[in-house]
């Protein structure tokens, strides 16, 4: 990098900047880049030394107008211009190439890094979303991915060539006038301090407005994308005024940058006045003492010029570089952070020893985010391969809790999970999620066609055929409605399956459930149990979907269980009562009994309205 070795951030206390160091070099060092890199280099080098020889040269076409009004003036000095201009076209070429290929080169490191941080991110434990904000990931992802992408190539070829330019042109200087060089560069160290002064501020200010400008982009997504819900409640007012608080706090920081900006950039421009007007006052001393021609004193003011440019452009490459490393801080955070969870590391089982029998035995569990509350204590709960186990109990009991830990979104504390007797956690999840086709209360679908959507049950969705499509979306009962679509299978569902009702979110939902689990023998199946009365078409669907599988059932409505083959009751973080339905019905102290019989009673009466759930609570406390 020329600038900071990664060493060197690492001991100003910056380790994810020397590891976003580390990581460009090794980047820039990869034979593609290093190509690219080594040829702006050259390039860049070529269109330097011409420029800069061009001050000495132009002195030398002044000492002649000067000095040599001979016959064949006329004839050199045309020879000479023509010269110099083919030179000076040269080096127009080379820095035109220079700037291609630097600006290539940074279009891959950002592509590069935004794959890399995509990856890394989809690879965290289920725990870090709970605790970072989609905005803030999204940010990271599109803006700090540019700064830092523009900052190391762009930036750096500029950087580079300012200041190749500034050093060949005190040398330049020393070489034509070595007192008149030494009286200038006595204003440099000065400028340096403020320099770095400058570039720590500009550093924090862009960590800190990367950071708001995050918070103002989780917001806006926010609530753009819950639109509906926002009008709903009438708060499209107060949305606008917290999110015009936000993007405020963005341009109050933005103000102290363009302050920091103008005070630093005004320092450099004034000092490369005074500089130019130093040499023209001692530079006219020494003329007057025959010390110097005119020509030296003009190739000089030249070079003068140039340094003066160029420290100007150093010190934009300067800032640029602070802001960059500022947003690579933060992208490094991210890019090297392991998830806390295996993704895809452990065993797999083969298909003879890989049966679905679960058990949960003295599974202990608290939410991450929240470590102090526990949702199981000594829960314990057997399903036999190949059985429909229905879980009932009152809201926030941690029903799909249960289903989190089955796909091992999250670990146990203590206790443990197994499959045919394998502990969860020696098997590898990638491979264990594709054995649990899930079919939740409200599914989620992508922004693409019904098709496509269907499709992304399968374990590689551009193999699937339309044949298998439309086949499971016949069993799903979904078949009829899509057709009756003017697009068909082809009809775009809107962000989150917006444009399709809930029934039909459904039976999509069970399809593509449907094409996973039928790619794997003796798959599991979770879902929640939904009302049928309302919902015929829905539940025949789920009907077929569960044939021949270990199935959890989630029941929030214990009328819809009927056909499982074990119940259990879930309160206060344990199974209270588990056995086979008509068993738990019959037994006239049962929990699940007073359950039915108190949920019956609230149905067919008119407080149905009433808190269900509170009711369902009360039924626990006095049997527990
Ligand atoms: N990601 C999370 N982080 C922290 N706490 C959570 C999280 N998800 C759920 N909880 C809490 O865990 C508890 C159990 O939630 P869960 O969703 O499993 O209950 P449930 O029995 O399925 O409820 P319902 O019947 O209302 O759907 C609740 O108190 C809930 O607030």
């Amino acid at each position: 990098m020329g600038v900071f070795s990664s060493s060197q951030l690492s001991k100003l206390g910056l380790p994810f900047q020397s590891q976003a160091v580390s990581w460009l070099k090794k980047c820039l060092c990869r034979l593609k880049f290093k190509r690219l890199s080594l040829a702006a280099v050259g390039f860049l080098t070529v269109s330097s030394v011409i420029t800069m020889s061009a001050p000495f040269f132009l002195g030398k076409v002044i000492d002649v107008i000067y000095t040599n009004p001979s016959e064949d003036f006329t004839d050199s000095l045309t020879s000479l211009c023509a010269l110099l201009s083919g030179i000076f076209l040269c080096g127009a070429a080379a820095n035109a190439t220079r700037v291609y290929l630097m600006q290539t080169a940074g279009q891959r490191i950002v592509k590069r890094l935004r794959t890399t941080m995509f990856s890394s991110i989809l690879k965290q434990e289920t725990a870090f979303f709970d605790k970072t904000r989609t905005g803030e990931l999204i940010n990271r992802l599109s803006s700090d991915t540019a700064l830092l992408g523009r900052s190391v190539t762009e930036n750096l070829s500029d950087g580079l060539r300012a200041g190749a330019q500034a050093s060949v042109g005190v040398g330049m200087m020393f070489f034509v006038s070595p007192s008149l060089a030494a009286f200038v560069l006595s204003v440099v160290p000065p400028l340096a301090v403020l320099a770095v002064i400058y570039g720590r501020y500009l550093r924090k200010l862009t960590k800190m407005t990367q950071d708001s400008l995050a918070e103002a982009t989780q917001l806006a997504e926010e609530r753009v994308g819950n639109i509906r819900t926002v009008r709903a409640f009438g708060q499209e007012v107060a949305e606008m005024e917290q999110y015009t608080n936000k993007v405020d706090y963005v341009l109050q920081l933005a103000k102290k940058e363009a302050l920091a900006r103008a005070g630093f950039f005004g320092a450099t421009g004034l000092s490369g006045n005074l500089i130019i007007l130093s040499v023209l006052y001692k530079g006219g001393l020494l003329m007057g003492s025959a010390y110097m021609t005119v020509g030296e004193l003009s190739s000089f003011l030249m070079y003068a010029f140039w340094v003066g440019i160029s420290i100007g452009g150093l010190s934009s490459f300067y800032s640029e570089l602070m802001k960059g490393l500022g947003a690579g801080g933060r992208l490094w955070e991210l890019i090297e952070r392991k998830p806390q969870l295996p993704f895809n590391e452990g065993i797999t089982l083969d298909k003879d020893t890989f049966r679905g029998a679960l058990e949960f035995k003295d599974v202990e569990f608290a939410y991450p985010t929240r470590p102090e509350t526990s949702i199981f204590k000594d829960f314990s709960l057997s399903i036999p391969a190949g059985s429909v186990m229905a879980l009932v109990g009152p809201s926030g009991t941690g029903k799909s809790t249960i289903i989190s830990l089955l796909l091992r979104l999250y670990d146990p504390i203590s206790g443990t999970i197994t499959v045919d007797g394998f502990d969860i956690r020696q098997l590898n999840p990638l491979w264990f999620r594709t054995k649990i086709g899930t079919v939740s209360q409200e599914p989620i679908l992508f922004s693409c066609s019904i098709a496509e959507n269907i499709a992304y049950g399968a374990e590689d969705p551009s193999t699937v055929t339309a044949e298998e499509i439309h086949k499971v979306a016949e069993i799903a009962n979904a078949a009829s409605f899509i057709r009756d679509f003017p697009k068909g299978f082809d009809t775009v569902v809107g962000e989150k399956g917006i444009l399709l009702s809930g029934g039909q979110k459904q039976r999509i939902a069970i399809a593509r459930a449907l094409l996973k689990v039928n790619q794997h023998p003796n798959s599991y199946l979770t879902t929640f149990a939904l009302d049928a009365e309302n919902e015929y078409l829905v539940q025949e669907a789920l009907d077929r979907l569960m044939e021949g599988r270990t199935v959890l059932i989630i029941a929030h409505r214990l009328s819809t269980i009927q056909n499982a083959d074990f119940v259990a009751v879930l309160g206060q973080g344990k199974i209270l009562e588990c056995g086979k339905h008509e068993e738990l019905l019959a037994n006239p102290n049962g929990l699940f009994r007073k359950l039915m019989k108190k949920q019956a009673f609230l149905q067919n009466s008119d407080t149905f309205a009433l808190d269900l759930q509170s009711r369902e609570k009360d039924v626990l406390k006095e049997n527990v």
